[in-house]
């Protein structure tokens, strides 16, 4: 039986059997300990061990939280995405209730996974196929599970999977400071935003995977879709924090309302974009380091072009570390404060200690030199003339 498999245990035809090889990675791992314990002084063996275990534990299972996407990745060749959507296609009973056509389908998924731009460190088809996983772990909380129609569902598994579709590797101030066509086009407003929206619905046409809806059905699903993925524009973020603060205080999202059950749609796709620091520390390790380098490459391109080098993009005044424990600080930490709030659940108390945790280790990192990220040469952005 693949690691892929729904709750009553069959796997779907389509995806691959990776439990030989997650059989081999368990038994590395044990190796490893044997070496760790070898090395380590007596008071720390007992608290990495587990560590360790735990966040091992169910790396490959796609319904759990320590999921681990960039393993996952190898082992399906680089084409995470398009596996992961694929499965929760069958999981969600989509195909079925919404009479597609598996080959459409498969043409959508496989034109949004090339529609990833995989010379981005951060911004490619395994941050999408990561914030599709976290929406699944979230879809699967009880108040979302009982309330959401399968539509809605869909809608929102589909935004995970596009929400950053084309994304040039650089933000919007970029495409602004650089006169770029998008931004000409989305009037400086929400410009990476609308136009991963705008891909999304180019790709949906061309694959016509929807075709057969009615038009009251797909107007439904487009407005959705587009409401989802505008709200991921991380300048909105205290917009959407304070009206969620306020619903969670005073007890008043009504799931029975849709417009309430798209909000929360809405927050939770946020959630899955930045849930990166409240995954087990090694894979949230990763994704920090990613999309710094990311951010310090539009810093290099800045300087090169002679523009005011952004902030958190100039890795000559930035660390990893700050940033880490600032992003964490005034961007996740509240946020899933109030989703905690709002769930009470297992999984939204693990993220909110997973996040505890990880700034913990970014603190160390930032008070202990020897363990600090080291720069990377700034020579090797200067242009010949400034050498
Ligand atoms: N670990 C992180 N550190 C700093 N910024 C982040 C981190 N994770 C996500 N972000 C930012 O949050 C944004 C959420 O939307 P995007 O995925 O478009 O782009 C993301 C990054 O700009
Ligand atoms: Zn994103």
């Amino acid at each position: 039986m693949g690691i892929i498999t729904n709750d009553r245990g069959s796997s779907s035809a389509l995806t691959i059997d990776i439990l030989p090889i997650l059989r081999w990675q368990n038994s590395k791992t044990r190796n490893q300990l044997k070496r760790d314990k070898e090395r380590l002084p007596d008071e720390k063996i007992c608290d990495h061990l587990t560590k360790m275990l735990d966040t091992r534990k169910n790396a490959l299972d796609v319904n759990d939280w320590n999921f681990d996407v960039f393993a996952f990745n190898r082992l399906t060749n680089g084409r995470a995405l398009f596996h992961i959507s694929l499965h929760l296609f069958y999981e969600y009973n989509l195909i079925e209730i919404f009479k597609l056509d598996i080959v459409k389908l498969m043409r959508f998924i496989s034109l949004v996974e090339e529609g990833y731009h995989s010379s981005n460190p951060y911004h490619n088809a395994v941050h999408a196929a990561d914030v599709t996983q976290a929406m699944h772990c979230y879809l699967r909380e009880r108040k979302l599970d009982k309330a959401l129609s399968p539509l809605e569902k869909m809608t929102a598994i589909v935004s995970a999977i596009t929400h950053d579709l084309d994304h040039p590797g650089v933000n919007q101030a970029f495409l602004i400071a650089t006169s770029n066509h998008l931004a000409t086009l989305y009037n400086n407003c929400s410009v990476l935003e609308n136009h991963h929206w705008r891909s999304a619905l180019g790709l949906l046409h061309e694959s016509g995977v929807f075709e057969h809806f009615d038009r009251s059905l797909w107007k439904t699903m487009e407005w959705q879709l587009k409401s989802l993925i505008l709200a991921t524009d991380i300048s909105k973020q205290n917009g959407f924090l304070d009206q969620f603060k306020v619903h969670v205080k005073e007890n008043t999202l009504n799931m029975d309302d849709p417009k309430h059950r798209n909000f929360i749609l809405q927050i939770a796709l946020k959630c899955a974009d930045v849930c990166n620091p409240g995954r087990p520390w090694t894979t949230s390790k990763r994704w920090s380091e990613l999309v710094c380098d990311e951010f310090f490459k539009q810093g290099d391109r800045e300087r090169q072009m002679r523009l005011p080098v952004t902030q958190c993009c100039d890795r000559l005044t930035t660390s990893i570390e700050k940033m880490q424990i600032g992003f964490m600080n005034f961007v996740v930490m509240p946020l899933f404060t109030e989703w905690h709030r709002f769930h009470l659940s297992s999984l939204s108390e693990t993220i909110l200690l997973n996040i505890e945790s990880n700034q913990k280790n970014w603190q160390e990192i930032l008070l202990d030199p020897k363990m600090q990220t080291t720069k990377p040469e700034p020579n090797s952005f200067t242009s010949k003339s400034e050498e």
